[in-house]
């Protein structure tokens, strides 16, 4: 039996797949900005990466909302996970696989798995009473209910009683292996809050879980027994496997794990943590499969204290600040400003402030200056200098040298926001470098060999930190790099590996002397707050 994380050739990231109850909002959004820059920094390091989103459409909660618009199930779920799509096409997301799991290939998948645990002996009828959150699609235990059996995660709405037969797994058979996993990875579960929050409810015992309800059309019927229906839950997970199939592939579970399987990563809310970090492996070891090697459960986006959330209603619509502010704008500010795994409220004000700061002075003027200055000084080419002759103790090259590994750590963990900071510490200290060496006094007094190693010095950083930003800003970064003279597009990672590989351009040093730079144009305009 399988208790360990295989050894990863290729990388594969996960979204959840949302639940199609009614349109992407902001929370959404940012797991799957955060998905898109994983995928596409492995990208830029030159891995095979394969990033998958897409939409959970079954169960009790989809039914009745379809019925309540007054919609079949279907044309409602076609019409949400056309609206998750077209929201990831305005945010620049780039995604290989999009899994629905009313997709005709999934229901083989789903048998062919139930079947492989079925024969394990881990699925068994039993009864089930209980609270059951129709908002979670969970059962609930007494401890977690607000007084009168209200869920406070769903607007303290009434949960309702079953007492009905359902279909169990055998969660509780897994109980050390799980453990065993969590001690012998800890890298399993992260950030470390979370994989503390899973280890005490493991440690508190594991009860079965019902894996099939009565009286729900909107499903697949159970394999064994056509009057229960798979719950949603068991259906879901397996989601992420059928996005493996390629479009050719006959639906088998070998198919789909041939080559992309396991899964890198699964990024997650905290909210999902349980059904991810303890029923999805304990489920891959009844059916004999490899673990996925993490799961991160980030924090949540609130409004005055409270998760936002579509059953809540307490959302910010991305659409909307797409429209006013634009990708790049958005990607940024949720990563840089939101330490990645807390919590954090959103501010209309505190956003302008912290794009206006960050890329329209510091960033995009550092550029737009520097190249007036390299128009005016050097007849728009980059100095020619050899960066190995810059002394070290140049305090540009002196970070820069650094930056990469430094950076290289915190997108493997995650860490976007200190990834940023980092980065802008550079473009900083070469905001301040130019104003301490004044190459225009230098200029004057005649000293063009100096004006060149400052100017070489600016460029270089300003083109390191546009390169080590572009999956978080992939837009703005291949502005910069076209204004440096590149040809590239940071969209395009197949042009990008080949113009500009990573064991070289996250270097600081390789900005090519002589070569022509291209008229300044701002990269981003500095906002101003529109209201609507
Ligand atoms: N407020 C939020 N902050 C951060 N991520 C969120 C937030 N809300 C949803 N998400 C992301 O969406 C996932 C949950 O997807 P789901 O489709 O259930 O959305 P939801 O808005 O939480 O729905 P509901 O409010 O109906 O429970 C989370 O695990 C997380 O990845």
């Amino acid at each position: 039996m399988n208790s360990k994380p295989a050894v990863k050739k290729n990388f594969t990231v996960t979204t959840p797949l949302y639940y199609v109850n009614d349109m992407p909002h902001i929370g959404s959004a940012y797991t799957t900005i955060a998905a898109d820059i994983l995928g596409r920094y492995w990208r830029l390091r030159g891995e095979e990466v394969l990033t998958i989103t897409g939409t959970d459409e079954h169960g009790l909660k989809i039914q009745r909302t379809a019925a309540e618009r007054g919609k079949d199930p279907q044309t409602h779920c076609d019409e949400i996970a056309r609206g998750f799509r077209s929201l990831w096409e305005k945010l620049n997301i780039r995604y290989d696989r999009f899994s629905r799991t009313t997709a005709k290939n999934h229901e083989a998948i789903v048998e062919e798995f139930f079947q492989r645990v079925w024969d394990n002996g881990d699925i068994y009828k039993g009864q089930q009473k209980g609270w059951y959150c129709v908002g979670c699609e969970e059962f609930k235990e007494e401890r977690e209910l607000l007084e009168g059996h209200r869920c406070p995660l769903h607007s303290n709405k009434p949960t309702e009683w079953r007492d009905e037969q359902n279909y169990f797994f055998r969660l509780s058979k897994y109980q050390n292996q799980l453990q065993t996993l969590y001690q012998e990875h800890p890298e399993f579960i992260q950030p470390e809050s979370r994989r503390n929050e899973v280890l005490s409810f493991v440690d508190r015992g594991l009860q079965d879980f019902s894996i099939s309800r009565v009286n729900l059309d909107w499903g697949f019927p159970v394999p064994t027994d056509g009057e229960h229906t798979l719950y949603v839950w068991f259906d879901a997970l397996l989601g992420y496997v059928t996005a493996l199939l390629e479009p050719e592939d006959k639906p088998t579970l070998e198919n789909a794990l041939k080559h992309w399987w396991p899964v890198q990563t699964h990024l997650i809310g905290k909210d999902i943590l349980r059904f991810h970090a303890i029923y999805w492996p304990a489920m891959l070891m009844s059916a004999g499969l490899p673990l996925p090697h993490r799961v991160f459960g980030h924090g949540f986006l609130t409004k005055d204290g409270k998760k936002m959330g579509k059953s809540l209603g307490n959302t910010l619509d991305p659409f909307d600040l797409l429209d006013r502010y634009g990708a790049d704008a958005v990607r940024y500010y949720f990563m840089k400003e939101i330490e990645f795994g807390k919590d954090g409220d959103f501010s209309e004000t505190r956003f302008i402030n912290v794009l206006n700061a960050d890329l329209a002075n510091d960033l995009g003027n550092l550029l737009n200056r520097t190249l007036g200055m390299a128009k005016k000084y050097c007849q728009a080419i980059v100095p020619e200098i050899n960066p190995d002759e810059i002394s070290t103790e140049n305090p540009l090259k002196a970070v820069g040298l650094s930056l990469r590994s430094t950076v290289e750590n915190h997108y493997s963990n995650l860490a976007y926001s200190q990834a940023s900071e980092a980065i802008l510490t550079l473009v900083r200290e070469s905001n301040k470098y130019i104003d301490d060496r004044a190459p225009w006094t230098l200029y004057k007094q005649g000293e063009k060999d100096r004006v060149a190693i400052v100017l070489y010095s600016v460029l270089e950083s300003v083109r390191l930190s546009a390169y080590l930003l572009s999956p978080i800003i992939p837009r703005i970064s291949t502005a910069i790099y076209q204004q440096l003279g590149f040809d590239l597009d940071f969209d395009n990672s197949t042009g990008v590996n080949s113009i500009a590989p990573f064991t070289s351009h996250a270097q600081w040093g390789i900005l090519p002397g002589g070569q022509p730079l291209r008229k300044p144009k701002p990269v981003f305009q500095r906002l101003e707050a529109i209201c609507n």
